[in-house]
Formats: C-alpha cells, structure tokens, sequence
C-alpha cells in the first residue's frame, strides 16, 4: 500500500478519542478505534435501573472499576432532566422529578445514536443543587461498553431496545429512603423536611407507579446493590465474554479471538508499525506468541490429579494433556516454537515446508513429523492465517498422517476473516486460536491492516 493510502487509512482509522469514563478537560488521551469502528460490532449497552439510592451508581462504579482494561462509558438518565423555566424553578418543591415526562427522553436517544455510530457526543452536565443542566457539558467518547444508570431508564421500549444487559438494582425501601436523607441533606444542601416532602409526594408514588413496573425487564436482579459482589463478578464476566467474541466467532464456535486488553493493543500497535526495530519486533511478538500458546494449551483435554501439599492436604487438580506435539509451518511457524517449548518441556515439533506460487499454487516440499503423530494432540504454529490456503494443505497433511480433526488445534497471531473462512469452512473440527481478527486481504493477497513479511522481520532477512 502507498504511503498516501496508507495516510488516508490513519486518518479515518484514527483521531482524538478520551477514555469514556473521564471528563474531557479532566484527562485528555489519545486512544484507538473502539468496537464499533474496529470490526467487532456495535457498543456492548447495560441498562441499570432501580429506586432512588438504591445504590445503581455504586453498582455501576463496581462493574468499571472490574472492566478496568476495557473502554467504559457511564451515562447517567439524570443528565437528560429537562431544564426548569424560571417559574418552575420558583416553586421547585413541586416539581416531580421522579416522573417519566421529566427526562428528555429524545435528547437521550439522539446522543446514543451518535455514540453507536462511533462519534464523540456532548452529555449535559446535571446539577441538582441548581436544578438545572451546567456548562461545560461532558464530551463523551464511543466506547466498548456504554452504562445507562437511571430511575427510569427502562420506561421507554426505544431506550430498553438499546440494551443488551438489563439489571435492576432491588433495594428495601427503608434503605433507600434512609441512604436519600443522608445524601441529599450532606450533598445536595437541603433541608429534612424538603425531602420527606418531596419522598411522600412524589418519590414513593412514582416508585411504585412507574420504576417497580420496569422490574419486569431486567435480565438480573441484584438484592442489596454494590454489597453483591457475586453478582458483580457474574456481570462482569459475561461482559468479558461477549467482548472478546469477535462477529466470526459466532458463526465459527472453534474460533477463539484471546480477549483484547489495552497491553495486548500496545503489544499489536508495536509490532505492525513499520518503524519498530528488530529487536522490539522480536520481543513483543514472543510476548504475544506466548498468550497465543497458553491461550492454545488451555484448549487440551486434562484428567483430574490429586496431590498432597507441603502442609499434608489433598490438592485436587489437572494433569496436563501428555500426547502432544508441535507443528510449525517453515519459516515463520518457527519462530513460535520457542514458546511452545517454554511451556511444554521436552515437547516434539515437527515441520511442514510449504511453497507459495502467487496465491493459489501452493506446494507441499518438506515434512518432518513425529512418527506417532496419529495419537498426539497437534498444535499448529503459524504466526498469519491469509488466504488459508497454506493453512489448508498443512491441515490436510496432518489428516492424512492420521491425526484427528479435532486434535488439531491452529495458534496465530493473526487471521484473516478470508483464511477463517477457508480453514473453518473445511475443517469446522480444528479450532483456530489468534490474538486478532484482520481488516481483510489486500489486491496482492497480503493481509491488512497486517505486519508486513512476518519472517522477514522477525529472522531479520528483510532489506533493512
Ligand atoms: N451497599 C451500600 N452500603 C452503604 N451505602 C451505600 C451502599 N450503596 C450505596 N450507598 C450509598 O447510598 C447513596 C446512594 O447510592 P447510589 O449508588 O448513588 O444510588 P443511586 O445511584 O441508585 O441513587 C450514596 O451515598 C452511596 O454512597
Ligand atoms: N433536581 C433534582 C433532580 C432529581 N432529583 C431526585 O434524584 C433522584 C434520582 O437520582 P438517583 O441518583 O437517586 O437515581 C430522583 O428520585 C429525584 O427525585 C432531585 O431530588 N432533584
Ligand atoms: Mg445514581
């Protein structure tokens, strides 16, 4: 690719984002693209309703402080208030915030398209000792994950559409009622006979008119809010899941994507920059080949061992899978074989040499395979999964040689949809593991966005 495409590709790939969970001015960063623009599908939306101090913002604090590796936004219902007119202001004690017809619900749909679409939005910035919206507004990047936190947010079906998650935080009533006289009298500066006014009249109906009625469509109800750290975990754990499925693993289930984190980013933006060192190069794609290698062994079959510790208990545990054994496409397999052995001791490789002509010819030359490889287990080492091709002919021998499809488990750094395609359409048995999912196949069959020749970098036989 020209170094013109190439720019324009940065320029629409990149720009200035900010970590969703912080105000604009507080902490400029620059970071990547977020799902919605890296391929891997729209923002991940949770929905956390319940009363009033029920305790939905410490759930939500919970759930981003466990996200911590992910891009997290948190948006709260309260933002879209809509801004009182003065005379509304003058007798504010009887306005009913607690009311669905209080919230800008449009505004709140408008900015969440936006987000969805992948562009900065501004969230207005409530007040509630002013009762009304101040400026600066928050700015508010695209992001992984997006929280929704409101009393009402479930009222309305377009809002609910939104969400992929649905949790109700469930707290008594005296709780919350005790936790709102301590938090409006400290915080918010009012006095106590204005909130059990305001709890009486319009906080306890609306609750039962409006909020409790949305119970119904939450997917998780959590008893006691932020003290629940079980369910916390449970949250937290799904979310994880579904970040890290990437589009084809859905409609491959042996395709594993290893879960993105912001080190495993920085390890993939050092190694596809053109101008990273040999050395660099090297080092941080054997830290990402090693992930890729433990990520592959997890997938082994294991029997249950039980061991007696130093201090004379029962361990019960795992012994790892004994039949295995390492393949390595000649060249660039090779260069995850040291990991392989860092892992598995005394491990046998064996390798396949196959040759490209253009795309489409390809010729097995070389191959030197454990003679027993029938029994083994087979981890398959290529660094990129292209075109699948070469993919496909080693696959093929390893079939041929008698070792089982579903033994056969393929390690990448890389993968093209097009070779995941060809590999899992043929083989829907092996399973495939990588640390990421490519944009596609370029005009000359490379992979893009891609790291050049892996080979030549990583042995050091390219010009430079
Ligand atoms: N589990 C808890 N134990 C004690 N105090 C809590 C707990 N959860 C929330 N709070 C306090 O109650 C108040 C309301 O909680 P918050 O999470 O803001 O509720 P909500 O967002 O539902 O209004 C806050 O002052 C918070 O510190
Ligand atoms: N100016 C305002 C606006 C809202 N409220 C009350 O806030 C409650 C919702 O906030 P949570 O963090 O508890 O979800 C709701 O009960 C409103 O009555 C207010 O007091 N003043
Ligand atoms: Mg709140």
């Amino acid at each position: 690719m020209g170094s013109r495409a190439a720019e324009e590709r940065m320029e629409k790939s990149t720009g200035v984002h900010f970590s969703g969970l912080r105000l604009e001015e507080d902490h400029p960063t620059t970071s990547s693209a977020t799902a919605a623009q890296n391929g891997r599908g729209e923002p991940f939306v949770i929905g956390v309703a319940g009363g009033a101090s029920s305790g939905k913002t410490t759930v939500c604090d919970m759930i981003i402080e466990q996200l911590h590796d992910q891009r997290v936004v948190l948006i709260n219902q309260e933002s879209f208030y809509h801004n009182l007119s003065e005379e509304e202001l003058t007798q504010v004690d009887d306005y009913n915030f607690d009311h669905p017809d209080a919230f800008d619900t449009e505004k709140l749909l408008y900015c969440m398209e936006n987000l969805k679409h992948g562009h900065v939005v501004d969230i207005p910035n409530y007040d509630f000792r002013a009762n009304k919206s101040i400026l600066p507004a928050r700015k508010v990047n695209p992001s992984d994950v997006i929280i929704l936190e409101g009393i009402l947010i479930f009222h309305d079906p377009r809002v609910r559409d939104l969400m992929s998650m649905k949790i109700f935080v469930d707290t008594d009533a005296d709780v919350r009622l005790a936790r709102r006289i301590r938090r409006d009298t400290v915080e918010k500066g009012r006095d106590i006979g204005t909130v059990l006014d305001q709890y009486s009249k319009f906080v306890k109906p609306a609750f039962d008119d409006f909020i409790l009625p949305t119970k119904k469509y939450a997917d998780i109800i959590i008893p006691r809010g932020g003290d629940n750290h079980v369910a916390i975990d449970l949250i937290v754990q799904h979310i994880c899941t579904k970040l890290g499925q990437h589009d084809l693993c859905k409609i491959y289930p042996n395709l594993y994507v290893i879960q993105s984190t912001f080190q495993i980013r920085g390890m993939h933006t050092l190694i596809r920059d053109a101008q990273t060192t040999k050395h660099d190069f090297i080092f941080y794609s054997d830290r990402l080949i090693r992930l890729v290698v433990e990520h592959g062994l997890g997938h082994l079959p294991f029997t249950e061992k039980q061991v007696i510790t130093p201090t004379g208990s029962v361990y019960t545990g795992v012994e790892f899978c004994k039949r295995l054994c390492g393949v390595s496409v000649i060249r660039s397999g090779e260069s995850m074989e040291n990991a392989l052995r860092a892992c598995c001791k005394g491990i046998k490789i064996g390798k396949i040499l196959i040759h490209r002509e253009g795309d489409n010819g390809q010729q097995l030359i070389y191959q030197n395979l454990p003679k027993d490889i029938s029994d083994r287990h087979v981890l398959l080492l290529d660094p990129i999964l292209g075109t699948g091709n070469s993919a496909v002919q080693a696959i093929a021998l390893l079939l041929q040689k008698g070792v089982q499809e579903a033994n056969i488990i393929f390690l990448n750094l890389i993968s093209a949809p097009q070779g995941v395609h060809v590999v899992c359409k043929r083989f829907p048995r092996i399973k495939i593991v990588t640390s990421e999912i490519e944009f596609g196949l370029n005009d000359d069959f490379r992979v893009i966005p891609g790291m050049g020749e892996f080979g030549d970098r990583y042995f050091g036989t390219d010009d430079d």
